[in-house]
């Protein structure tokens, strides 16, 4: 099934997520073991993919022409597998082999055994270490497309660069966020994950995130059919904590879908805002309904609705506004290794260009004295922090508001000296996010 998974991926890059779930779907006796097992071998393959080639090259004594793809694929799954899951050389050499003795690559199967039992023996720095080009080097060493390894060094520098590469690389934490405002239902819900054996570790920033060190299966965690929480990161996270919904308050989420931050924000406000949930694509409304549903979050007004035009978005003002915009998620990468074979340059000016069309749209639709929260969960900054000068620039009546770190139960080192939410992986340990809190002046001020 990984196999399967891959090649389609190297076929026609496509949403994985989305892959895997049809796959779930499709078979649903599958034990977890070897599900965890297919999603670790997709991934992985999927982070270390042109370093692998690059020490697969080595030991090769002949080309194997891309369009043998099974071959190929077939070569970097064992190659995964002996060096970052520790499986034991036969094992892994073995069930390579097997996949191209049952493909279309069936006469490559001796040359398949011969590069994988001589590659099990070299380290990953015989691939890239004699490589003089820094770009170079470190796009194979991290395994990153050139082009937006040569992008991050001109902002970052060599040393951030391969810091930032290499959290893109590592396994992300698995964080729930608790669905409730009460401490004594959240100390229950502790208490029954823990009876259940689960080890769950309660976070300070912020205090409804918890952390689940051991992973784990999550439709199958106690509170999961009650709605008592969702999976999210801590940056993520910190989006709704910034826009602070308050009771009686009317809140646009103007890109709403899957209704992450939707909940979110119905939760932090005790259920007592009128939250109205917006996205462009009707298809992907269906998931906010199902997740506010699953998460008991009523009241919510869930429609069809382009944020760039702010005919659609409603006659009446807001007081507060969430942009979650749609960009290039290069902050997500550690999360969605296909996001960086993905991307193209062209497509991060694409991105900046509709975030500043739906920035546009959504401020003409909040109240003087109300809250903007512009977030993505991109590292760029045209997505970030440019967008945001350039808008306030060009919109006096907008500035920034001071963001009270703690207060606001976030941690203040997320924070710059703007009071911008940016994160780093590499740094802070959750997902490279930019949020910005803005609040348009008054007439009077
Ligand atoms: C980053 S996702 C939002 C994630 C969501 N806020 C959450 O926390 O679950 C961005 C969303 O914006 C939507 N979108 C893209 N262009 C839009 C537009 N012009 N108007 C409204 N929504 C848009 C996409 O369909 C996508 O669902």
């Amino acid at each position: 099934m990984a196999l399967e998974v891959l090649l389609e991926f190297f076929r026609q890059p496509n949403a994985l997520e989305d892959r895997l779930d049809a796959l779930w779907r499709a078979h649903p006796d599958l034990d977890p073991r070897d599900r965890g097992l297919i999603h670790e071998i997709v991934l992985g393959v999927l982070r270390q993919w042109p370093l692998l080639d690059a020490m697969l090259r080595i030991p090769m004594n002949k080309t194997l022409p891309d369009q043998q793809l099974t071959a190929w694929t077939a070569l970097r799954i064992g190659l995964y597998q002996l060096h970052w899951m520790r499986v034991p050389p036969h094992a892994a050499i073995h069930a390579s082999v097997e996949l191209v003795k049952r493909s279309p690559d069936q006469p490559l199967t001796g040359f398949v055994n011969a590069v994988l039992r001589r590659a099990a023996e070299l380290t990953p720095e015989q691939a890239w270490e004699s490589v003089r080009d820094p770009a170079r080097r470190l796009s194979v060493q991290h395994a990153h497309p050139l082009w937006l390894t040569r992008r991050w060094l001109k902002q970052l520098g060599e040393e951030r660069t391969a810091a930032r590469m290499a959290a893109n690389n590592a396994q992300a934490p698995l964080t729930l966020r608790f669905h409730g405002a009460d401490d004594d239902a959240r100390a229950q819900w502790l208490a029954e994950l823990a009876e259940s054996g689960v080890e769950a570790r309660p976070l300070e920033y912020p205090p409804e995130a918890v952390l689940l060190p051991q992973g784990g299966r999550i439709p199958a965690l106690p509170g999961y059919a009650e709605g008592r929480f969702a999976v999210q990161d801590r940056a993520a996270m910190a989006a709704a904590r910034l826009v602070d919904p308050q009771p009686g308050e009317r809140i646009v989420d103007a890109c709403a879908a899957p209704g992450g931050k939707t909940a979110h924000m119905a939760a932090l406000s005790g259920g007592a805002a009128t939250i109205v949930a917006l996205d462009n694509r009707a298809e992907r409304l269906q998931r906010v309904a199902e997740n506010l549903d699953r998460l008991q979050v009523q009241g919510v007004e869930v429609r069809v609705a382009d944020a760039r035009n702010a005919d659609e978005l409603g006659a009446e003002l807001y007081d507060r506004a969430l942009i979650d915009a749609p960009c290039s998620g290069t902050g997500v990468i550690r999360r969605h290794p296909e996001i960086k074979w993905r991307r193209t340059a062209k497509e991060i000016a694409q991105a900046a260009e509709r975030q500043g069309e739906i920035l546009r749209g959504v401020a003409s639709r909040v109240k003087p004295g109300g809250v903007l929260v512009y977030a993505v969960c991109s590292m760029e900054p045209e997505e970030g922090p440019d967008q945001i000068a350039a808008f306030l620039a060009e919109n006096p009546q907008w500035r920034r508001d001071e963001v009270e770190a703690k207060g606001l139960g976030l941690d203040s080192a997320w924070f710059n000296e703007l009071g911008e939410l940016l994160t780093e992986p590499s740094e802070h340990g959750v997902d490279g996010f930019y949020a910005a809190r803005l609040i348009r002046v008054t007439d009077t001020e």
